[in-house]
């Protein structure tokens, strides 16, 4: 095929030549199948011909034995060029499509008697698939006519380049990343896509699912979850943030909002730059899981919403990867806090914190910090963080930075053998202390000793230098993680009291789940690796039940002729890690629990019960590692500090003791509390001050109608 869009058609003769087996033709796109028969006749002379229509083509896929397996005729206005456009690129399939001369056949001799067809339907069928030329891309995958791995990337790739990054398969949305500012989520793309079903008639677009998730929400009454999923960097938080963009424009109804619809959008900035970091493949990664919760009245106006968060990555606090940041709120501090603020909180630049200056990276390419450090604020500010709530926040801040800058020396001691370590910069710790406004001595008892309960008398255990670095980075991810989680209690909370009764809702509400995609580092894949991995295994299990069991369960219910599509069954996967009692996660348990353990020992757990199983594998070289068979891909994990960070998600005694004594009641509140708790709480005051107040109403009004 050239560029004019000309090609050469190769047809067969067969019997109707004993010369050629087979003659090219050149033709174009538009050139008929009547045309191109009418052609060979006359090359071939065919004395019968005098009637060109006794002829016809007919589309041939046979196989690499040259066995033809599927034969169709092609209708006289066909073109056999844009036709060929349709077949596989791909040889290593093994198949052939060809083109054939055949003498004229009745039509009864092409229909398959066994299923008579209703002539409108196979019209349908071929005006939908086959007459449409190539250089045409389907925006649902579903229409392509021969639908495989190559066809499908083909089809995407197509799109893409001509600026739709979005295509559907069915009610499925793929979205494709094209890391530049297309103008399709302004406000007449919001109108646009309001009260449009999914369909053919306007192009696939992420406002499109909102508005379906919507609609079908109000029409059955029922809660709907919308579930993203990819790799790391494909653009999932984008598409949250468009999604509840939309969910929350439909409500609004050409109004401004009730300002809850506000506050929802305003929480997404603040829980990005508190859990957001540069990785090695996405600069503004989420490393935390979110579900968003929109709920909705009976007559569609949003009435609030809960965020759940899951797993922040807590060991970024204390160390990146090479080229990685912290979480950007840091950054956004140092460039944007006013010199009056840096005094105040004795903030330093980046270079000046352990925890800031190992990665060798400080900066975004094309982020102002400054500019990101005021737009904070002002959306901090829409979540109902008062400037001094911000200004406690930043002081915590301050003292996660300043505790990685706590460094120990070995203690003078008359004895040879003591290894205990002292803090060799107590101004330092003399600074934190005054921020998170705890006692010098307390801190510095912390940070240097444990104390243990052994037959009713306390004992103080000094630490070794590594377990004091161990004791004073687990007090920084400790602190970090309580200020998260107040964080997003803090957005539930605003996003709770601007509707301050739950009195109303009876309606539904629509779920956004946003997880971290699937990850493989390669070389330095660990606990968290193995968390993210295990959570997109589950969504993959979810999908996997629903798209192909559940729906081919109900094909053979309803009697459709189907052949169950194969597809790969991840439970196996799903029980290697989760299963009870032997599963990674609980022999991980056990071994954090069992006196002596170690991550050696835990691996080699882990090789002794596992060693058959399909899905886990030792790796080649010896190494303290192991493999799990993904459904996207084998994943290397380290075993070293897989127990550390597993027991890390438990809350250092010592830490929370030095915490819960300081003379900030939002220090204590920090770590006071079950956040989940608080947050029931809340929603419990919210119900029984609803129930009371309309208790009143009703009595007030039966007491102005004479009644009692
Ligand atoms: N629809 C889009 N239009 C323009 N740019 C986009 C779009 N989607 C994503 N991007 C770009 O890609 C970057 C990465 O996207 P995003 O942070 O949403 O990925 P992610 O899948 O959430 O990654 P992670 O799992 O690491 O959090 C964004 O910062 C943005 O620059």
């Amino acid at each position: 095929m050239d560029n004019s869009g000309s090609g050469v058609v190769q047809v067969f003769v067969g019997e109707w030549s004993p010369e050629y087996e087979a003659l090219s033709i050149k033709a174009t796109k538009q050139t008929s199948s009547a045309e191109i028969v009418e052609c060979i006749i006359e090359r071939l002379g065919l004395v019968d011909a005098s009637v060109s229509n006794s002829y016809e083509l007919a589309e041939v896929v046979g196989n690499s034995v040259g066995q033809e397996c599927k034969e169709r005729r092609l209708g006289p206005t066909e073109c056999p060029v844009a036709l060929m456009l349709l077949w596989p690129k791909n040889d290593a399939q093994q198949e052939y499509y060809r083109f054939y001369l055949r003498k004229k056949q009745p039509d009864y001799l092409w229909s398959d008697s066994r299923f008579p067809m209703d002539p409108q339907l196979l019209k349908d069928y071929f005006n939908r698939f086959l007459y449409q030329p190539r250089d045409k891309e389907y925006p649902d995958l579903c229409q392509l006519p021969d639908l495989n791995e190559q066809t499908l990337l083909d089809n995407l790739r197509a799109r893409f380049l001509a600026g739709n990054i979005y295509t559907y398969v069915g009610s499925i949305l793929i979205a494709l990343n094209p890391f530049k500012f297309y103008p399709i989520y302004n406000p007449k793309y919001v109108k646009l896509y309001q009260n449009r079903r999914l369909g053919p008639d306007i192009p696939p677009h992420i406002f499109a699912i909102a508005d379906a998730a919507y609609h079908c929400m109000l029409k059955e009454k029922k809660n709907q979850c919308i579930v993203i999923s990819g790799e790391s960097g494909s653009g999932k938080t984008e598409s949250t943030n468009f999604l509840l963009h939309h969910l929350t424009a439909l409500s609004q109804k050409g109004s401004h909002g009730s300002g809850v619809e506000q506050t929802i959008l305003s929480a997404g900035p603040v829980l990005e730059a508190f859990g957001n970091a540069k990785t090695a493949h996405n600069n503004n990664s989420s490393r935390f899981g979110k579900f968003i919760q929109v709920n909705y009245k009976e007559n569609g106006m949003v009435h609030g919403a809960v965020v759940q968060k899951y797993l922040l990555e807590k060991s970024r606090i204390v160390s990146q990867g090479r080229n990685e940041r912290n979480y950007h709120v840091f950054y956004y501090l140092l460039a944007g806090a006013s010199e009056q603020e840096k005094q105040l909180l004795h903030l330093e630049s980046c270079d000046r914190y352990n925890y800031l200056n190992k990665s060798g990276c400080y900066g975004l390419e094309n982020i102002d910090e400054r500019h990101e450090f005021s737009r904070l604020k002002q959306s901090m500010e829409m979540v109902g963080f008062t400037a001094e709530k911000q200004r406690r926040l930043f002081a915590v801040l301050s003292a996660v930075l300043l505790l990685g800058n706590v460094e120990f020396q070995p203690r003078k001691s008359y004895h040879h053998h003591d290894e205990a370590v002292g803090v060799k910069n107590p101004e330092v710790v003399a600074l934190i202390s005054e921020l998170l406004r705890v006692k010098q001595e307390t801190l510095l008892a912390a940070l240097t000793a444990k104390r243990a309960r052994a037959s009713g008398e306390t004992l103080v255990i000094n630490y070794r230098l590594p377990e004091a670095i161990a004791a004073r980075d687990a007090m920084a991810k400790c602190l970090y993680g309580a200020l998260f989680d107040w964080i997003v209690l803090q957005v539930n909370h605003a996003l709770l009291s601007k509707k301050d009764t739950l009195r109303d809702h009876q309606g539904n509400s629509i779920g956004v789940l946003d997880i971290f995609g699937f990850e493989d580092f390669k070389t330095c894949n660990s606990f968290e690796q193995l968390c993210i991995n295990y959570a997109n295994e589950q969504l993959q299990h979810y999908f996997n039940q629903h798209v192909f069991q559940y729906e081919q369960r109900e094909y053979r219910k309803q009697g459709i002729r189907w052949t169950d599509i194969g597809y790969s069954d991840n439970s196996g996967c799903l029980n290697l890690i989760e299963g009870k009692p032997n599963g990674l996660l609980c022999l991980l348990d056990d071994q954090c629990n069992f006196p002596g353990a170690t991550n050696e020992t835990l691996l080699q757990k882990f090789n002794t019960v596992h060693k058959e199983n399909q899905f886990y594998e030792a790796p080649q070289r010896r190494e303290a590692a192991f493999v799990v068979r993904h459904y996207a891909g084998s994943v290397k994990y380290q075993a070293s500090n897989m127990r550390e960070k597993n027991l890390d998600l438990m809350r250092p005694d010592g830490v929370v003791g030095v915490l819960k004594n300081s003379s900030l009641a939002f220090v204590r509140e920090l770590v006071g509390a079950d956040p989940v708790a608080v947050f029931r709480w809340a929603i419990l005051r919210a119900f029984f001050r609803a129930h009371f107040a309309f208790q009143e109403a009703g009595r007030a009004h039966r007491h102005g109608r004479g009644m009692y």
